[in-house]
Parts: C-alpha cells; sequence; structure tokens
C-alpha cells in the first residue's frame, strides 16, 4: 500500500517541497471573543470574517491533521505552539480503491473555521509538502490570524472557558466588536448531522471481520485502521437504524464528531437497544464513547476549556488486553464535552480510564461479568496525530475481542 501510494503521488508534491517568501499580508484581523477581548494582528489564509467556538490545543505539530479532524467542526482553533506552518501541507489524496479511504489526512478539507497561531511560518520545508499553511487555508475559505499573544489568548480561554469568537478580517476589522447576543454559537447546530456520511458505503468489502461503522465525522485513520486490520468496513450515517441490520455484522463502531453527545440522542437511543439485546462487540472513540456512556445511562457535561492536544495523560483503571491498571499512557485528545464519574457506575459498567490532569472519564468499558464486549475511549488511539501509547486499544476494540 505504501507503495502504491508513492506512485500515486503527483511530481508536483516533489518539486515544491520548499517555498521561501511571505505568506502573510499586511490585511489587519481581529480576534473578538465574545466575553470581550480582543487581539489585533495580521491575516492570512481566507480574506473572509467568520464567527466560531474559541478553543486551544496544545499539539506542538500536527496541525494538517488537526485541521482536517472534523470534531474541529465550527471552532476557531488556537494553536499554543507558536510557530504554525513550517512544514507546509502535503497533498491530501491517495490511492482511491476499495481499501484505502481516499485521503492522507483526516478528511477531505480543513474542518475548523479558523486559526490563530503566534507566529505563521514565512517558509515551509518538508519532503512532502506541495503548498503552505496559508494557501491551504485560502483555498478552503479559512481564514487566519498571526501575530497575536496565543498565551495571553489561551490564559483567558482557560479561566473563563470555552468562548464564542469573531475573527474579523480587512475593514470588518475596524468594526466595533459584536454584541454578546450576536455571536453565532456552533453548539446550536447539529454539526454531526453536517459531517456524517448522507449514504452508506463500504470500504474492503472482501474483508474477513464485518464491522459497521456509525459516522458521526469519522477521521479517516479510524476507518484506515479497521481496514488495515482486515475489516470490511461499511460506513453508516450517524443516525441509522443499526438494529434493522445488526445480524449481518460482528461488531459496531461509532467514531468521533463534533459538537454536544446531546444533539445525537436518537442514535443513543438506538445504541441502548443494540447493546441490551445484542452481545457482539460494540467500540467508540471520544463522540462514539460519549454516546456509548449516554446509551448506558451516565450523563454527559460540557467541560470549562475541553482537553486538546497530543500530550493528555490517562490513568488505566482496569486490565483488559494490552492496557494496565495503575499505568499512565499519553493520548491524543481533542474534545469539549465529557462523561460525567458517578458513583456507583451503571450495572454492568465501570471506568477504564481517568485523566490524570482533570480526573475526567477517559473510557469505560462494560464489566466481565457483565457478559458484554463494549468500551469507549475518550481520547484518540488511531493517534493521527499523537502519541502511539494506546495504539492497541483499536486493536482489542473490536477485532480483538472479537478474535478471542
Ligand atoms: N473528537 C470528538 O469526537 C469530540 C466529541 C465531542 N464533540 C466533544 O467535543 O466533546
Amino acid at each position: 500500500m505504501f507503495a502504491r501510494r508513492l506512485i500515486n503521488l503527483p511530481r508536483l508534491s516533489r518539486g515544491l517541497a520548499t517555498h521561501a517568501g511571505p505568506v502573510t499580508t499586511s490585511t489587519p484581523a481581529v480576534l473578538h471573543l465574545k466575553t470581550g477581548q480582543s487581539f489585533t494582528g495580521r491575516s492570512f489564509g481566507a480574506p473572509i470574517s467568520i464567527f466560531g467556538e474559541t478553543v486551544f490545543s496544545t499539539s506542538i505539530t500536527s496541525y494538517t491533521e488537526s485541521m482536517t479532524d472534523p470534531s474541529y467542526r465550527g471552532q476557531i482553533l488556537v494553536f499554543t505552539t507558536p510557530l504554525i506552518g513550517n512544514y507546509g501541507v502535503p497533498y491530501n489524496k491517495t490511492a482511491v480503491d476499495s481499501q484505502d479511504v481516499g485521503v492522507l489526512l483526516e478528511s477531505q478539507g480543513v474542518q475548523c473555521s479558523a486559526i490563530v497561531v503566534a507566529d505563521v511560518a514565512e517558509k515551509f520545508s518538508h519532503h512532502t509538502a506541495v503548498e503552505s499553511l496559508a494557501s491551504w487555508c485560502k483555498r478552503f475559505g479559512v481564514p487566519g490570524i498571526t501575530g497575536v499573544d496565543t498565551r495571553a489568548i489561551t490564559r483567558l480561554l482557560r479561566d473563563q472557558g470555552t468562548t464564542l469568537g469573531r475573527l474579523a478580517i480587512g475593514s470588518d476589522a475596524f468594526s466595533p466588536a459584536p454584541m454578546a447576543h450576536e455571536f453565532w454559537n456552533p453548539s446550536s447546530e447539529n454539526l454531526v448531522a453536517q459531517v456524517s456520511t448522507k449514504v452508506p458505503y463500504q470500504l474492503n468489502p472482501t474483508g474477513d471481520v464485518k464491522i459497521a461503522v456509525l459516522d458521526f465525522g469519522a477521521k479517516a485513520n479510524i476507518l484506515r485502521a479497521l481496514v488495515r486490520r482486515g475489516a470490511a468496513v461499511t460506513v453508516l450515517p450517524w443516525n441509522y437504524d443499526f438494529n434493522s441490520i445488526r445480524d449481518q455484522y460482528d461488531g459496531l463502531f461509532l467514531t468521533n464528531g463534533p459538537g454536544d453527545p446531546a444533539k445525537c440522542m436518537d442514535a443513543a437511543l438506538k445504541l441502548r437497544t443494540t447493546l441490551q439485546e445484542w452481545n457482539k462487540p460494540v467500540f467508540g472513540i471520544c463522540m462514539g464513547h460519549q454516546i456509548i456512556g449516554v446509551a448506558a445511562g451516565l450523563d454527559a457535561y460540557r467541560m470549562t476549556f475541553g482537553n486538546r492536544g497530543h500530550n493528555q495523560p490517562v490513568l488505566a483503571l482496569a486490565t483488559s488486553g494490552s492496557i494496565t491498571a495503575g499505568r499512565v499512557y499519553v493520548t491524543s485528545q481533542n474534545h469539549q464535552y465529557a462523561l460525567k464519574l458517578q458513583d456507583p457506575f451503571p450495572e454492568g459498567w465501570e471506568p477504564f480510564f481517568i485523566n490524570c490532569n482533570d480526573s475526567s472519564v477517559e473510557g469505560i468499558k462494560s464489566t466481565p461479568e457483565s457478559g458484554k464486549k463494549v468500551w469507549g475511549v475518550q481520547f484518540h488511539p488511531e493517534s493521527a496525530g499523537g502519541p502511539l501509547d494506546t495504539i492497541e486499544v483499536r486493536s482489542y476494540g473490536i477485532l480483538w475481542s472479537y478474535a478471542c
């Protein structure tokens, strides 16, 4: 597959590996926060003004993966790492066949609404790079602001919590900040319905284990991870009635996705029936984990500023598969909501991981006595980008448990 991917890369990708030249303009840009603060800088990317939910990520690398993750839909993403864009953007297409999801990054295009960086790289250099971060943003209609104090913005977001924002570009930058009621709130919409597949499709149909995937806004690497382990994958819209076809499958997977899990109650109620009546493996990541938790009887809540970055430590509370109770794993995360830790847990369920920084629930599983094989993790074991500590979670999630 690797060789095929190289063959399919266009010549362009090698010819333009390094670029020198200005990527910013002198066009002014202002980031307004609903809480009243404004930050003035310079514009890059698309010269358009937008609203969004302002969040910060502590990831040092993988801006391309983060920005193409559908879970960032509607968000103005502040990078705490000062220099962003220095390795450019790779060609985002791979071979299109039934075994490949067709993209190198996490989806076809940029998903976040805007980005905020201290210092956008004027030069980029990487052997896979075909364009600058600024030109990529421009092509996808995504504005950026550079030259702002991202440390100050991050401190505000940590203290005040995730805040609605507006990135005003060009002449809009000279207009007064919007009134509090004018800020658009992406969480008021069903973002999952916007990013989920509209029609079912298959990957690797000749695979030996048949997995149905409920798509809440899947990162491509989740689908790759299943296909590479030999699964025949059927991707279904987020609210598809899986119970009507479940007999055809060996396992069910629920993906990550943007926004408030409360917007996906329909899926959680259908899943409750699945969990009651079906004993095959079910596994979920991030939004998928939250939906499993809600279906199991737990509550989800909105965190103050969420967890976003590739350096989030989680403590395992149970031993299962390659995971050992008492060990800490470094994980990749991107979430604003979490499941409430309650005591006791609903019957048949137990906490699996807990966050070492804020004690939020990072994983749940069915108990051994329940006779079920159900797991959910709040973090991203598929690690694109991010550390590989929990990489095996994805195997035992469905395929390992099926094989055992
Ligand atoms: N990455 C995700 O799936 C995010 C889950 C959910 N939308 C949240 O923000 O908590």
